[in-house]
């Protein structure tokens, strides 16, 4: 719930084209202890003001020369999209209270101004802006929680599967490749039974960032959960191209971690699909990188590992070109 210091500092803009009315409101606002408040009398200043400073109150007289109160609404709702349009109309006439509400104003005044109507009116629509406002926030982070891994703060799978399916649609478009390098640290588990999982945990943030650091922006880091990670590349023209990020994955992560007084070492393996050579599902892209990875791990670590007959064996039994008919080892 906002506090009353929260309510005396919320936004507020005047709107009206007479002086008098304006000097009049401001007098209102600022003895009741309003700290924010401005005015102005242009009415088609009220929608590019409004992006610029997004009032918590907007104070809206209906009758102006050139561009009339429900007009500025009717910008102001573009701007507030979904949101709660944050306008009192200011009224002499009794027909435009009803057509006011209509057009999207939470409520009115009435002039000549009852001061005490004034008071509580504007003090109640603040109270609900401002709440709105605190809700908003809330469910943006709840939203950003639900898609990302609360220790590293990488995306989770559910938002990598969403940026796997972006970078397809794009690479589509452009008629280029997109690549998926499924990685798993080597021997991460001593490292846990040696030194703690405290330990444990400060080398998968420091993977992380890592991993961010070797990336370019447009490539997605992810964490799939465990000591699991994922980096697309969007936009790769041949295989060759994701060989050298991998490669350089592959040695970042081989520079020993500084924790605290000690420094330890591990080294990561990588399986890398390409779309559209080896799939054109998200789900088909992971699965093969994974048994790429697996490829990785099982001939001797620390490598990245291309499909080739990884999409021989897990989507068709056709025989695959001679040239894609081996993984691919490296290190
Ligand atoms: N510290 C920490 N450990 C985790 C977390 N999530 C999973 N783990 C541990 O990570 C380890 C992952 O197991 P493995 O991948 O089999 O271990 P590994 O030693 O890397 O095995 P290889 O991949 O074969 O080299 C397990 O011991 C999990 O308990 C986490 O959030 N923090």
């Amino acid at each position: 719930m906002p506090s009353r210091q929260d309510i005396l500092n919320a936004k507020i803009l005047i709107v009206d084209d007479s002086p008098d009315n304006i000097d009049l409101m401001e007098e209102i606002l600022r003895e009741e202890g309003y700290a924010c408040v401005s005015s102005t009398m242009e009415p088609e200043q009220v929608c590019p003001l409004h992006r610029e400073h997004n009032y918590d109150l907007i104070l809206l007289d209906l009758q102006m020369p050139g561009l009339n109160g429900f007009q500025v609404m009717k910008g102001l709702k573009e701007i507030e999209q979904g949101g709660y349009l944050p306008v009192l109309a200011l009224t002499a006439q009794p027909s435009f209270k009803i057509a006011a509400l209509e057009a999207g104003a939470r409520d009115f005044i009435s002039k000549p101004f009852d001061l005490l109507e004034v008071h509580k009116r504007i003090h109640n629509m603040l109270e609900v802006r401002l709440l709105y406002k605190e809700l908003a926030q809330y469910s943006k982070a709840q939203q950003e929680l639900a898609l990302h891994d609360a220790l590293t703060g990488l995306p989770n799978r559910r938002l990598l599967e969403d940026r796997i399916e972006t970078a397809l649609q794009h690479a589509a478009r452009s008629h280029a490749k997109a690549a998926v390098m499924y990685l798993d640290l080597d021997g991460f588990k001593a490292i846990n039974d040696t030194y703690g999982h405290a330990y444990g945990d400060e080398i998968l943030k420091m993977v992380s960032q890592r991993l961010l650091a070797s990336s370019r922006r447009e490539d997605t880091v992810a964490r799939l959960g465990g000591d699991e990670f994922m980096v697309v590349l969007g936009e790769v023209h041949s295989l060759s191209d994701a060989l050298g990020p991998a490669a350089k994955l592959v040695e970042v992560l081989n520079e020993p971690f500084f924790i605290n007084d000690l420094t330890l070492r591990l080294s990561t393996s990588i399986g890398i699909s390409l779309y559209p050579d080896d799939a054109e599902s998200v789900d088909a892209l992971i699965s093969i990188a994974d048994y790429a990875l697996y490829e990785a791990k099982r001939s001797g670590k620390n490598r990245f590992c291309t499909t080739g007959t990884a999409r021989q064996k897990t989507t068709s039994k056709l025989p695959l070109p001679s040239s894609q008919a081996e993984l691919a080892p490296h290190r």
